[in-house]
């Protein structure tokens, strides 16, 4: 089932701050989202949104062309992941599976054994019993079982170890391959992340950086090095992110698309061109921009 998220103008307050300003987006497709933002940018005020947790303070939110909010026919489409503490949950692992089972409609209780047993998590210990890593890797397991048209994952890797981690992604690309959804991943962890993506969002002191395609972001951003004065002349009408000078080299990360003309003319003043990653581009952008580009 296709899914159609859209975001016009959505605005959320809090009190007196403003968490999300002026958001007007859209998601359409099955694929690997890549929300990104500085703290307290306003990821987690978006994906509570998007789980119907909150209500938009103006602007429309709709999913299937219908307004969200208190939407029950469409909010079972969506199932959003957080960390959560289990100090006082003393049921086990297996049976608030089984429980979310009888209410989630696509819920895979199967698979949910699966991964537990690829985390090697023991699902017959009580949940107040489990490390912070064991408490997210359950969320995890849940989050991913549910078979949700749009699974959402806001930090879900907290305290997960590397290996834990890497199993994670590999999850979610299998998945991917198996049966396509819509997954918004919500992280700080961009470089470790980054390769999963299909697009990146970047919000930032509320608003929308961006929103592109992997690829596209990729492409759109360059590593040039070389020789100082040659690399300053011919970035000198580029955006450029970052400049760092060791002696008479220096490289510049610059946000332009590099047409075949211009990565000749580099080329041929003997300076190299790189790839950018999405970490280059997050950070450099959100050092202080207030807007797109
Ligand atoms: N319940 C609340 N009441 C008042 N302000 C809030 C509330 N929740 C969040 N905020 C504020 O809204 C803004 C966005 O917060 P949010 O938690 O969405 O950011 P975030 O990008 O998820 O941050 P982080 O990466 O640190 O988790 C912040 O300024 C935060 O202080």
């Amino acid at each position: 089932m296709t899914m159609k998220i859209e975001l016009d103008h959505v605005n959320l307050i809090y009190g007196r701050q403003t968490a999300l300003t002026d958001i007007s987006f859209s998601i359409h497709q099955p694929g690997i989202y890549g929300l990104l933002g500085r703290n307290g940018a306003g990821k987690t005020s978006l994906l509570s949104l998007l789980a119907n947790y909150k209500m938009p303070t103006s602007g429309s939110l709709t999913l299937n062309d219908e307004t969200l909010f208190e939407n029950v026919q469409q909010t079972q489409h969506v199932h959003f992941t957080f960390q959560r503490k289990f100090e006082d949950e003393y049921e086990k692992g297996k049976d608030i599976l089984n429980e979310a089972s009888k209410f989630m409609p696509n819920f895979d209780l199967d698979f949910a054994f699966s991964l537990a047993d690829r985390f090697q998590l023991d699902l017959k210990k009580p949940m107040h019993k489990h490390s912070t890593g064991m408490a997210s890797i359950f969320q995890v397991i849940k989050g991913m079982a549910t078979k949700a048209p749009i699974t959402i994952f806001d930090e879900a890797y907290t305290g997960m170890d590397a290996p834990a981690r890497e199993l994670f992604y590999e999850i979610i690309l299998e998945e991917q391959l198996k049966d396509p959804r819509i997954i918004l991943l919500s992280t700080h962890l961009i470089s470790e992340m980054e390769h999963l993506f299909d697009e990146v969002i970047i919000l930032h002191k509320g608003k929308l950086l961006l929103h592109k395609g992997y690829e596209e972001l990729l492409s759109q951003g360059a590593s040039i090095t070389g020789e100082a004065s040659r690399v300053d002349r011919l970035s000198a009408n580029m955006k450029v992110l970052k400049e760092q000078q060791l002696g008479g080299t220096k490289s510049v990360i610059v946000f332009e698309e590099l047409n075949d003309a211009l990565i000749q003319e580099i080329e041929n003043e003997g300076l190299k061109i790189g790839n950018v990653t999405v970490q280059d581009v997050f950070t450099n952008l959100t050092k202080g921009a207030e807007s797109d580009e």
